[in-house]
C-alpha cells in the first residue's frame, strides 16, 4: 500500500484480501485496509487529529502481535480469538493485566467498521447536494456514538461539521468520476459488510462484543 497517497481501491483490495476461503478473517489485510483509511482521514486536516491518533494506536497494538513472537496465532482473527482466550490473555469483565489483547483493540477498530459500512453506503446512494458531514453523523449515530461517552461524542461531531463537501470529497478517493466513485463503492460496502458480520458472528458467539 503505498505511503503518501490515499487510494479507495486499495483500501478496497486490502478487505478483499481479508478473507479466506474458509471465510476467516486475515489480521493482516484487516490492518492495512485500516492504514490506509486513517491516510483518507489525515488527508483531511488536524481537526481529524485526535480520532487518527486513536486509530493508529489501535492499529499499532496489533501490528505488535502480527510481528511479534507468537505471530502465527495471530494469522487470523478467528486464531487470535482462540489463542487469546485459551491463554487467559483477555481482560473480560473489567480492565486488569490485558489492557491491550487483540480481541479488545479490535472490538474497537470492528464497531468502527461498522460505522465505515453505514457512511460508505449513504455516500454512495446520496444526491449531489447531500452533506458528507450530516451523512458521517447519521451513520455514527447509528453505531459507533453508544460505545462512546459524552465527550467524544461532542468532539466527533464538530469535527464532521467540517468534513468537504460531497465532490471535494468524492476527489480525495482518488477514483477518477463520481459514477467511478459509486461503482467502487457498490464493490466496497458488500466486502465490508461480509468481513463485519463474520467478525460482529464470532465476538457475539464468544460473548467477546462488551470487552472492557
Ligand atoms: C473510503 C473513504 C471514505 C471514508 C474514510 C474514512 C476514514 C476513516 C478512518 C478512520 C476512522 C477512525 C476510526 C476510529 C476508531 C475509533 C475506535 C474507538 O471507538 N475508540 C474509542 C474507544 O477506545 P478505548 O478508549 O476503549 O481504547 C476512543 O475513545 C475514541 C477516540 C476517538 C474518537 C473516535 C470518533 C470516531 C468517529 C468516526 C470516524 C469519523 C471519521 C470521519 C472521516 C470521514
Amino acid at each position: 500500500m503505498s505511503l503518501v497517497t490515499f487510494s479507495l481501491q486499495e483500501v478496497l483490495d486490502a478487505f478483499k484480501l481479508c478473507l479466506s476461503e474458509n471465510k476467516e478473517v486475515y489480521l493482516e489485510h484487516y490492518v492495512s485496509g485500516w492504514r490506509g483509511l486513517v491516510k483518507f482521514l489525515n488527508s483531511l486536516g488536524s481537526v481529524f487529529g485526535f480520532i487518527s491518533k486513536d486509530a493508529v494506536g489501535k492499529i499499532k497494538i496489533l501490528e505488535g502481535y502480527l510481528e511479534g513472537d507468537n505471530s502465527s496465532q495471530y494469522a487470523t482473527v478467528q486464531l487470535m480469538v482462540k489463542y487469546e482466550l485459551d491463554n487467559q490473555l483477555v481482560d473480560l469483565t473489567k480492565r486488569g493485566n490485558h489492557p491491550e489483547s487483540g480481541c479488545r483493540t479490535l472490538l474497537r477498530l470492528h464497531r468502527a467498521l461498522r460505522w465505515l459500512e453505514l457512511f460508505l453506503e449513504r455516500l454512495r446512494v446520496s444526491g449531489q447536494d447531500e452533506k458528507t458531514s450530516v451523512m458521517c453523523a447519521d451513520a455514527y449515530d447509528q453505531s459507533l456514538s453508544q460505545h462512546h461517552p459524552w465527550v467524544v461524542r461532542k468532539a466527533a461531531g464538530l469535527a464532521f461539521c467540517v468534513l468537504p463537501g460531497r465532490e471535494a470529497f468524492f476527489q480525495v478517493m482518488n477514483v477518477g468520476s463520481a459514477e467511478q466513485v459509486v461503482s467502487v463503492l457498490g464493490e466496497a460496502v458488500p466486502l465490508i459488510s461480509e468481513v463485519y458480520q463474520i467478525t460482529e458472528t464470532l465476538y457475539a458467539e464468544q460473548q467477546l462484543l462488551q470487552l472492557p
